[in-house]
């Protein structure tokens, strides 16, 4: 008797569970549909009536002699996401390298110049958001180049998408940024960490991932931090939005930069559609949802077509169809 009351007892505790789990798995889902919904919300239409460089005009800053390969993934993202001119402003050593790449991009040869900081500053007007750090290096000529770029688009009110040795720079100096709500800040596993140690001045804890994320977005006024991995983590200090996209075990380099330059165009959509296309959401964490959810997707179809041979030029050849397949249907 008291046997089979346990056995009950314990079998109803299991449907329990196994209920709550599916719950919280089907609640995920739906939170994630209802999110990519509002990314849809903010993707301008294509339109006859439009002139060149209404949908983006994207600015990377990167590029050194050792790293041509990360501006140039994260410039062509943009364009191949729908930004119509995608410059970038990297080192003199990169520029012909980059060029050579591709004939897409505009790049412009002047941040190792002692007037580097003027130079991207004429062009500043022209441009809708910037990309910041994608192979920029740790030079320190470069990075007080880059302080100044920062410093110029800040007070211009142009978003900034920050990532790579863009993020480097942050953890050195946190105030470049602080409180900068055009920020997005798109840190993987290392730099997470070096930012949180520098900003909180602590380890980060493992065992609470959004926790930390949380702290780190609000340690900076409300920055808006994305941290990629397996699920990534993004946060505007307010809310935590989880993106669990399925991509695939392939970790080749480059795929940051994809996100990085996509999110620069997502940004500028984000921002110029509003926060009632957003429902009230924060526009930047719907941009940030939006090009996770890219960059896993042409992941998993990059390395359904080819496997472990998938390479970061294989996914961005994903772009389109891993567009269309999330945000058009
Ligand atoms: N083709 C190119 O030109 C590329 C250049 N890149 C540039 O290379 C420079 C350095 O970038 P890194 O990302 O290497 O930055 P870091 O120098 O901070 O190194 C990160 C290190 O952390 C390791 N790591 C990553 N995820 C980890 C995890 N979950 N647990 C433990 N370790 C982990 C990586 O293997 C890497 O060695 C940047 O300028 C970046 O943009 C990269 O974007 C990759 C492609
Ligand atoms: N373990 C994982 N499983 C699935 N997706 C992952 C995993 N780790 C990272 N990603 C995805 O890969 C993309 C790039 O993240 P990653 O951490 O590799 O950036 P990164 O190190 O900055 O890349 P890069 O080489 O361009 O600098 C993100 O979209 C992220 O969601
Ligand atoms: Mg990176």
């Amino acid at each position: 008797m008291a046997l089979s009351l346990r056995c009950g007892a314990i079998r109803a505790c299991r449907r329990v569970l196994e209920r709550a789990f599916s719950l919280r798995k089907v609640h995920s889902v739906k939170d994630m549909e209802n999110t990519l919904q509002l990314v849809r919300n903010i993707i301008p239409p294509l339109s006859s009536t439009k002139h060149k460089g209404q949908d983006g005009r994207i600015g990377v800053v990167g590029g050194c002699q050792e790293y041509t390969g990360a501006p140039y993934f994260a410039a062509i993202s943009a364009l191949k996401v729908g930004a119509d001119l995608s410059h970038v402003f990297c080192a003199s050593a990169a520029a012909p390298v980059i060029k050579a790449y591709s004939p897409e991009l505009i790049v412009h040869p002047v941040l190792d110049s002692p007037s580097a900081v003027q130079e991207v500053e004429k062009w500043l007007p022209r441009l809708h958001a910037l990309v910041v750090g994608p192979g920029l290096g740790r030079d320190d000529a470069l990075l007080r180049n880059v302080q100044g770029i920062l410093e110029a688009s800040k007070a211009r009110d142009i978003p900034v998408v920050i990532d790579a040795d863009g993020l480097w720079l942050v953890a050195q100096q946190p105030a470049l940024i602080q409180g900068y709500q055009k920020a997005v800040l798109t840190p993987n596993h290392m730099e997470f960490s070096r930012l949180y140690d520098a900003v909180l001045r602590g380890p980060v804890d493992s065992d609470d991932h959004h926790g930390s994320v949380l702290r780190l977005s609000r340690a900076l006024g409300n920055v808006t931090v994305v941290q990629k991995g397996e699920r990534d983590i993004l946060s505007n200090g307010q809310q935590v939005l989880v993106c669990s996209q399925e991509g695939s075990s392939r970790r080749c380099g480059g795929q940051g930069d994809l996100l990085s330059g996509s999110l620069g165009v997502l940004v500028h959509w984000a921002l110029l559609a509003g926060p009632e296309k957003t429902n009230g959401s924060s526009p930047l964490l719907v941009a940030a949802f939006g090009a996770c959810s890219l960059t896993r997707q042409c992941n998993h179809q990059a390395f359904q077509k080819h496997g472990r041979s998938t390479t970061t030029s294989d996914m961005i050849a994903e772009v389109g169809a891993a567009f269309s397949k999330l945000f058009e249907t």
